[in-house]
C-alpha cells in the first residue's frame, strides 16, 4: 500500500491550480472531469505520490455538499493497492464499512472505492487500483 494521493476540496480549480503550481513549482500533469462524481480534478506529482485538487461541477456532488459545510482543505486520503477486491474483503473482515463496495472508475485511470469516515477515525479513505 502507498499514499496514492491526497484529495483537496477546492471552490475554484483555476485559482487553486495556480496556487499549487507556485507552491510545488510545477504545473498539474493532468486535469480530468469525473462525470460520475460531478467533479473536475487536477493532479500534481509530488515525489511518488500526488496532490489531487477536486472541484465541484454539479450542485449535488459530494464535493459541493462537503464545501457547504466545511472550508476548503484536505478532503480524503487515497491509498494505492495492488488488488482492490482483496483489500475490500480484508477490510470488511476487520469491521470497516464502505460507501461503495463495488469499485468504480475514478480519475487518473484508477478503480476506486471509498470507506465511510465513521469507521476510519473520521478520515475519508479512498482505495485506488490501476486500471489494467
Ligand atoms: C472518484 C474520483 C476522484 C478520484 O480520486 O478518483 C475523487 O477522489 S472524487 C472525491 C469526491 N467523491 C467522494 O468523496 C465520494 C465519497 N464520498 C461520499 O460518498 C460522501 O461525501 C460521504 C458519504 C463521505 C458523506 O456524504 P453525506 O451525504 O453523508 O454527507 P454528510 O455531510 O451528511 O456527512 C456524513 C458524515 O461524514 C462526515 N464526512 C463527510 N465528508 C467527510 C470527509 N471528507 N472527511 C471526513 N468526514 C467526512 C461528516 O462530517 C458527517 O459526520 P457526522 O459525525 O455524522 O457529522
Ligand atoms: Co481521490
Amino acid at each position: 500500500m502507498k499514499i496514492e494521493h491526497i484529495g483537496i476540496a477546492v471552490k475554484d480549480l483555476g485559482i487553486s491550480n495556480d496556487l499549487f503550481e507556485k507552491l510545488l513549482g510545477a504545473a498539474p500533469y493532468k486535469e480530468e472531469q469525473v462525470e460520475s462524481e460531478g467533479v473536475k480534478t487536477s493532479f500534481f506529482a509530488v515525489g511518488d505520490s500526488k496532490i489531487e485538487l477536486v472541484g465541484s461541477e454539479k450542485k449535488d456532488s459530494a464535493i459541493e455538499k462537503y464545501l457547504e459545510k466545511n472550508r476548503e482543505g484536505i478532503h480524503h486520503i487515497a491509498f494505492g493497492v495492488e488488488n482492490i477486491e482483496f483489500e475490500i474483503e480484508r477490510l470488511k473482515n476487520q469491521g470497516f464499512t464502505f460507501i461503495n463496495e463495488t469499485p468504480k472508475l475514478g480519475a487518473d485511470n484508477k478503480r476506486v472505492v471509498f470507506l465511510h469516515p465513521k469507521t476510519t477515525n473520521g478520515v475519508l479513505v479512498e482505495l485506488c487500483e490501476d486500471v489494467k
